[in-house]
C-alpha cells in the first residue's frame, strides 16, 4: 500500500490483531496527514470506516519507522500494542525483514516476527512510578485508592487493573467510563478488568480511553500481566484470553513483550468527497 496519497484520495489499510481493529496510512515519504478530524470521521462505524485506533506510519531517522496513534474519538495514543504489530507485520513483509524498529512517542519499540506467523513486540519497561502513569498525586501504585483497589501501570499510556473474581460478570459499560475520567487520571486511563485463573493464565476484558469496549488491547494486557505479578498472582509470563482471542506476555529484563496474530482485511481508497467533508 504504498504511493497512498493525491489530492483527491488517500489509501488505507485495515487490520486488527484479535479482532482489536486498526486503520493504517502509510504516509512514509510524504507529510502527515492525519487530524483529529480525519481521525473522527475515519473512526465513525456508520459515516466513515470505522476503527478502534487509527495508525500513521512515518519516515524515521533513526527507526525503520516512525509511528503515531489515534482513538476513534480523535485523540492521541501514546502507545498501542497490538497497532504495532499489525504494522510490524506489514512492514516486515514489504521490506523483506524478520524484525523491525520502530519508534513511537513511548520510545524506541523492538518488533519480529514469532513461531506460528506470530508476531512479537517488545512494548519497553513499564512505567510502575505516580507521576510516570500518570497519577494526579503521590499515591501506590499497587494499591489505588478507588473502589475495588486497582493497580496503575503506564505503558506509554495509562492503565487501571482491577482484580475481579469473574471476568464474565464485570458490568465494563458501567464500569470502564466511570474509571476511564477518574480525576486521579489526568489524562484519563484505560480500565482493565482481570480474573486470574492461575499463575500462568488471566482472563482479562477491557474499556479502552478514547475508545470504548474493545475486543483486545495490547498495551493493556501488557499492564495487566505487570500488575497481576507485581501483585504476586502470577509469574512473569502469562497466557491472556481476551474478548478476541489469546496474548502471550513475558515481562523480561528488557521490557514487556506481547505475542499474538495479526491480520490484514483489505485496502481502499477515501474518497475526494469524504475528506472534503471533514
Ligand atoms: N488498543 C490499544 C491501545 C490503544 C490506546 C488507548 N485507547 C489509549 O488511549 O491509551 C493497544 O493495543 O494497546
Amino acid at each position: 500500500m504504498r504511493d497512498s496519497s493525491s489530492s483527491e484520495s488517500l489509501t488505507f489499510m485495515k487490520m486488527h490483531g484479535l479482532g482489536n481493529d486498526f486503520v493504517i496510512l502509510d504516509s512514509r515519504g510524504r507529510d502527515a496527514v492525519v487530524t483529529e478530524a480525519l481521525a473522527r470521521g475515519l473512526g465513525d462505524r456508520h459515516r466513515g470506516v470505522g476503527f478502534d485506533q487509527l495508525a500513521e506510519i512515518r519516515s524515521s531517522d533513526s527507526a525503520d519507522i516512525d509511528l503515531d496513534f489515534w482513538n476513534s474519538d480523535g485523540s492521541r495514543a501514546g502507545a498501542c500494542g497490538n497497532a504495532t504489530r499489525c504494522v510490524a507485520q506489514y512492514m516486515m513483509d514489504q521490506l523483506g525483514q524478520d524484525s523491525l524498529t520502530i519508534r513511537t512517542t513511548r520510545g524506541l519499540l523492538h518488533a519480529e516476527r514469532a513461531e506460528g506467523g506470530l508476531v512479537a513486540v517488545n512494548m519497553g519497561h513499564p512505567q510502575l512510578g505516580w507521576a510516570e502513569v500518570p497519577l494526579a498525586r503521590d499515591v501506590d501504585t499497587l494499591h489505588l485508592p478507588l473502589a475495588g483497589d486497582p493497580v496503575a501501570v503506564g505503558m506509554g499510556n495509562p492503565h487501571c487493573v482491577f482484580f475481579v473474581d469473574s471476568a464474565e460478570s464485570v458490568d465494563v459499560a458501567g464500569l470502564g467510563p466511570r474509571f476511564e475520567k477518574d480525576p486521579l487520571f489526568p489524562e484519563a486511563t484505560n480500565v482493565e478488568f482481570a480474573e486470574v485463573r492461575n499463575e500462568g493464565e488471566i482472563r482479562m476484558r477491557v474499556w479502552e480511553r478514547g475508545t470504548g469496549i474493545t475486543l483486545a488491547c495490547g498495551s493493556g494486557a501488557c499492564a495487566t500481566a505487570v500488575a497481576a505479578h507485581r501483585r504476586g498472582l502470577t509469574g512473569r509470563t502469562v497466557r491472556m484470553e481476551v474478548d478476541g482471542g489469546w496474548l502471550m506476555l513475558d515481562w523480561r529484563e528488557d521490557g514487556v513483550w506481547m505475542t499474538g496474530p495479526t491480520a490484514h482485511v483489505f485496502d481502499a481508497t477515501l474518497s475526494r468527497a469524504f475528506l472534503e467533508a471533514l
